[in-house]
């Protein structure tokens, strides 16, 4: 239950949904709002982004939210700029009525600097019974307004109301009237499923409830069944035929059943449109509703040139703070390519498009991510590397580390770096530290891991029994207790090779498909102590010391073994050539392979949660 005087939020105050840049450019686009009359805007290229997140994209399987975090999204809504926020449904339920009643009393009184404050809808059925329960919602905003719906399709009529079609012209109009007599001057009617619907039908029930006091006329493809053309030539033809239709706001409210929704909304605006249904992430019924952040994002871009100078009064820098916000509260994430929002919207794998980036950005991003709200680390331009990054991607991201490298020497570490990517995934800089840190110094075989067992389950704690070939040429036994099976293995490890290391990173990728896949397991060490992690090479400078491991095997628990030997055995070799150079001095540490028996185990790192393909699981 929401308090009836919720504590106002200043519009300054920061949460983790503010957002962090200002973009200059795109958010002057909003100061000039036109004044707000429900039935006429003053400026001809002026669209109306009419949000319906908190009702249409709550009717999406399992995203309803509560009225507190409906309450969030409309404070967040009203920040972004939209000019009408779809509240919810009041008639659905004494909660929602109450999130719909909070937002209109707290949002809907929210007045700007510049006298901006979002319009607040509820949407209602023609029974008189939801409209008096949506007006009593919505009434107390500055700007309240009504949205009643019926639908007008064959299909629909027939079928779903049982009503003929002078009953749902009769239905529409009475709805409307009694709006008007409610005291409710803000009016929108949808023709449900219009998308389907005989447009000679459309301009008689259109025309009846112009008359009757309606102020938008809202065309819904209920459906998603139009082609872009095809619904910019409805709004056309509606706009020509229909009478009074010079009196009221036409309004598009596309489903994305085909994924044309976006096109659609945009292609209804070039005809004539002057309000676009959408919601954040484009969520909503089945498929969802147009996307807000894609309609205003194409109209900033490109409505200048493409669509006759259209605008909206949106600030895009809001953008990404209310899509998480969105994507929190609804527990709807957005696939990684989503555009605009997407993870990878902004993001560049390959080796072609990253060296373009790293050149000029406009070569393959048409908006910045600060524009919308997103901040990225201004060094690194979104490249992410991998298997199909090239040489100049690498060595970038190897100077912001720190590593001037290029010629052979870029070329040597490329080598081992695109044969690292191919059997694993995500390239971190921990990865790209350790294979400089492989090519100043490569393993030797010390220890040999020969056979390993491991008894783990929910009785007792992991136990791992290993077989180990020291430097001498012994076999020794060792014996670990952890919390978790490659735990206990390292644990194992630590009891006979007895270094002093930290884990700095562990991940696992399968490089085979199946139940018997090979699993891959790749960790990073570097020598505990902070003297130690540090060296200066000639060519290189100072490089931070860190040593990468990798084992193959279909037990996951004896690649994991295997792979922390091997970083072992580089770091020990390493330590044994800085003991036996005579410029390194004090900043070695007194292990070396040969005294590898004495010196006490630490692993500070040992129980932190390991990654599976970036997943944490207890290791
Ligand atoms: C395209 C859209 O997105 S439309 C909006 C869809 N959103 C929702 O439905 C969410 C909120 N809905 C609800 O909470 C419930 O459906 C309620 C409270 C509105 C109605 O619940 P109930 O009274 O139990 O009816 P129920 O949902 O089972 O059936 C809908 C009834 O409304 C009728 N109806 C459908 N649209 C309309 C309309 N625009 N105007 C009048 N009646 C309508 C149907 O014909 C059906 O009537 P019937 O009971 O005589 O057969
Ligand atoms: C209520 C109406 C506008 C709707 O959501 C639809 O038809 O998709
Ligand atoms: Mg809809």
């Amino acid at each position: 239950m929401l308090l009836r005087n919720p504590v106002n939020t200043s519009a300054g105050c920061r949460s983790k949904y503010s957002a962090k840049h200002a973009s200059r450019s795109l958010t002057t686009q909003a100061s000039q709002r036109p004044l707000y009359i429900p039935n006429k805007i003053d400026d001809p290229n002026y669209i109306r982004i009419f949000d319906t997140t908190l009702r249409d994209g709550e009717q999406s399987p399992g995203a309803t939210m509560t009225s507190q975090e409906k309450l969030d999204v409309a404070r967040q809504l009203s920040k972004l700029g939209v000019d009408i926020i779809e509240a919810g449904f009041p008639m659905s339920s004494p909660d929602d009525f109450e999130a719909v009643y909070a937002i209109a009393k707290e949002v809907g009184n929210d007045v700007h600097p510049d006298g901006y404050a979002p319009v607040i809808c509820g949407l209602s059925r023609t029974k008189f019974q939801d409209l008096d329960r949506a007006w009593d919602a919505v009434k107390y905003a500055k700007y309240p307004r009504v949205h009643t719906f019926l639908a007008t399709s064959e299909i629909h009529m027939k079928y779903k109301l049982k009503m003929t079609p002078q009953q749902v012209i009769d239905n529409a109009v009475a709805a409307v009237k009694h709006l008007r007599e409610l005291g409710c001057n803000d009016i929108e009617f949808s023709p449900e499923d219009a998308g389907r619907s005989d447009p000679a039908f459309l301009y008689e029930v259109l025309g009846a409830v112009i008359q009757a006091g309606a102020t938008t006329l809202n065309i819904p493809d209920t459906t998603g069944w139009n082609l872009p053309h095809e619904f910019g030539g409805l709004i056309e033809k509606l706009r020509k035929n229909t009478s009074g239709a010079d009196k009221v706001i036409f309004s598009t409210h596309c489903q994305n059943d085909l994924g044309l929704a976006t096109a659609n909304s945009l292609a209804g605006a070039l005809a004539g449109a002057r309000q676009i249904e959408c919601t954040i992430n484009g969520i909503g019924e089945r498929a969802g509703n147009a996307s807000l952040e894609e309609i205003v994002m194409a109209i900033a871009l490109r409505g200048d040139q493409q669509m006759n100078g259209l605008r909206t009064g949106i600030h895009p820098v809001h953008i990404y703070p209310t899509s998480k916000m969105v994507m929190d509260y609804s527990g709807m994430m957005v696939q990684p390519h989503k555009a605009i929002v997407g993870a990878n919207a902004f993001a560049h794998e390959s080796g072609i498009h990253q060296d373009g980036m790293l050149k000029n950005r406009n070569t393959y991003e048409i908006m910045t991510p600060e524009s919308i709200g997103l901040s990225r680390n201004p060094e690194d331009a979104g490249i992410v590397l991998g298997k199909l990054s090239g040489r100049n991607a690498l060595g970038s991201r190897l100077k912001s580390l720190g590593y001037d490298l290029s010629g052979e020497e870029l070329d040597d570490v490329f080598k081992r770096f695109k044969a690292l990517a191919e059997v694993k995934k995500g390239i971190s800089d921990e990865d790209i530290v350790a294979l400089m840190s492989d090519e100043v110094h490569q393993a030797q075989t010390v220890w040999e891991l020969l056979d390993l067992q491991v008894v783990c389950g929910t009785m007792g704690m992991p136990t791992a029994t290993l077989q180990m070939k020291g430097p001498d040429g012994i076999t020794r036994m060792g014996v670990g207790v952890g919390t978790g099976p490659v735990d206990a293995a390292y644990k194992a490890v630590d009891s006979l090779v007895r270094v002093e290391a930290d884990l700095i990173d562990y991940s696992v990728n399968s490089v085979s498909e199946g139940i018997e896949a090979l699993a891959t397991t790749r960790v990073v060490i570097k020598p505990a102590g902070r003297l130690s992690a540090v060296s200066e090479h000639a060519s290189l400078g100072k490089v931070q010391r860190s040593f990468s491991g990798q084992g193959s095997h279909e037990d996951i628990v004896v690649a994991s073994a295997r792979a922390y030997t091997h970083a072992l055995n580089k770091m020990i070799g390493w330590m044994s050539s800085r003991q036996s150079s005579p410029s390194s001095g004090s900043k070695t540490t007194s292990t070396t392979a040969s005294s590898v028996t004495s010196t006490s185990v630490r692993n500070s790192s040992r129980s932190a949660p390991a990654t599976v393909s970036g997943k944490a699981v207890a290791a």
